[in-house]
């Protein structure tokens, strides 16, 4: 050794250094990998993967999961946007006992057509939550659950029961589609390297849904939790809204009295998209100010029809932040009987 100290280095223990493969992690596709071998054991425990179980892993990067889960079920599907990774899996499990039980899929999960599978257990890159979780809810047919890591408060979003702070648009959207329940908390030092963020294991467990119009409902619930602490009354009293809402509910009617019209509302299909109505505050406040004015081209007779139906059904001094889901659902339906669409 030239010149210095000879420094003995410790030897880690072999349990905590995670398989590597010498590849260098990209920050921008969320490649932080798992390197505690516990809280992998203890992932597959909780996820209840029967020897049967057919396995999507999304993003399995170097396979210290996909190791484990080969283990648990008959066949484990992985879907890796990273080439490098592909290589390093390919790798690792050629001539292994489980290698023909294994498919990679190299690829972006969100512009990949998912095949059958029983069961998701993943890692995910956390900038994909959201989009890769209603791609899996609405994935047919459907699974019987999904133990997922997420960024701790996304996690806590999707669990949040009204009154939470948390509680949003994200909590009822995927708690019409599926149960949604905690398993684990995970700090950031179980990740190489790791991420600037606490992290959470959830279950999400798809359920039979409360039936809606998905437009409807999406149009819906974003004027709802436009400002979720404010009463519904006064979200609805809005001139952007009540102008929104009086513009569809002329558009049906003129497609009602005539039919040839509707052929061609259906091919531009412009019409009645919501914007995402989501403000901050100060705009919102704006908005306030405004509220109990007639909107421009709305009428004070539309108005009384769109407060009528929160007034019959009790629903004007209540807060999104505080309504259950069924109570959105029985909600909507109402505005819906009355001819009040969302979409
Ligand atoms: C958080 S790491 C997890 C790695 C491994 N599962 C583990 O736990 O050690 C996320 C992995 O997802 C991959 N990835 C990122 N974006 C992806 C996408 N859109 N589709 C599929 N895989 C993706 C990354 O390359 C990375 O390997």
């Amino acid at each position: 050794m030239a010149g210095g100290k000879a420094r003995k280095e410790k030897a880690k223990p072999a349990a905590q250094t995670p398989y590597q493969g010498g590849i260098s992690f990209h920050k921008s596709k969320g490649q932080h990998i798992l390197k505690n071998p516990l809280l992998v054991d203890s992932i597959v425990q909780k996820s209840g993967i029967k020897a049967t179980d057919v396995i999507l892993e999304v993003g399995p990067g170097t396979g210290n999961l996909t190791k484990k889960l080969l283990e648990a079920g008959k066949k484990v599907i992985a879907v890796e946007i990273d080439a490098r990774m592909v290589l390093e899996l390919q790798r690792r499990f050629q001539g292994t006992p489980h290698s023909n039980r294994l498919q990679i899929i190299q690829g972006d999960v969100l512009k990949t057509e998912l095949p059958y599978f029983d069961i998701c257990v993943a890692n995910i890159p956390y900038q994909i939550s959201s989009p890769l979780t209603f791609k899996l809810l609405h994935h047919k047919p459907a699974f019987r659950c999904a133990i997922i890591m997420f960024q701790k408060e996304f996690a806590m979003r999707l669990i949040a029961q009204p009154g939470d702070k948390l509680y949003c648009r994200l909590t009822v959207n995927t708690q019409r589609l599926a149960q949604v329940s905690h398993l684990l908390k995970v700090g950031r030092n179980n990740f190489r390297p790791p991420p600037k963020v606490d992290s959470s294991v959830v279950r999400i467990e798809p359920r039979k849904q409360f039936e809606v119009n998905e437009k409807e409902w999406d149009g819906f619930l974003r004027i709802c939790f436009n400002r979720k602490n404010k009463t519904l009354g006064s979200i609805f009293r809005q001139k952007k809204v009540l102008s929104l809402l009086e513009k569809n509910y002329k558009t049906l009617q003129a497609l009602n009295l005539d039919p040839a019209l509707q052929g061609a509302m259906e091919e531009t299909n412009n019409v009645m998209d919501f914007e995402d109505m989501e403000m901050d505050d100060d705009e919102a406040d704006d908005e306030m100010e405004v509220e109990d004015g007639n909107a421009e081209g709305e009428t004070s007779e539309f108005k009384e029809k769109v407060l009528r139906v929160l007034k019959d059904n009790d629903f004007e001094n209540e807060r999104s932040s505080k309504l259950k889901l069924r109570e959105f659902v029985t909600l909507l339906s109402e505005f819906c009987k009355a001819g009040i669409h969302f979409s």
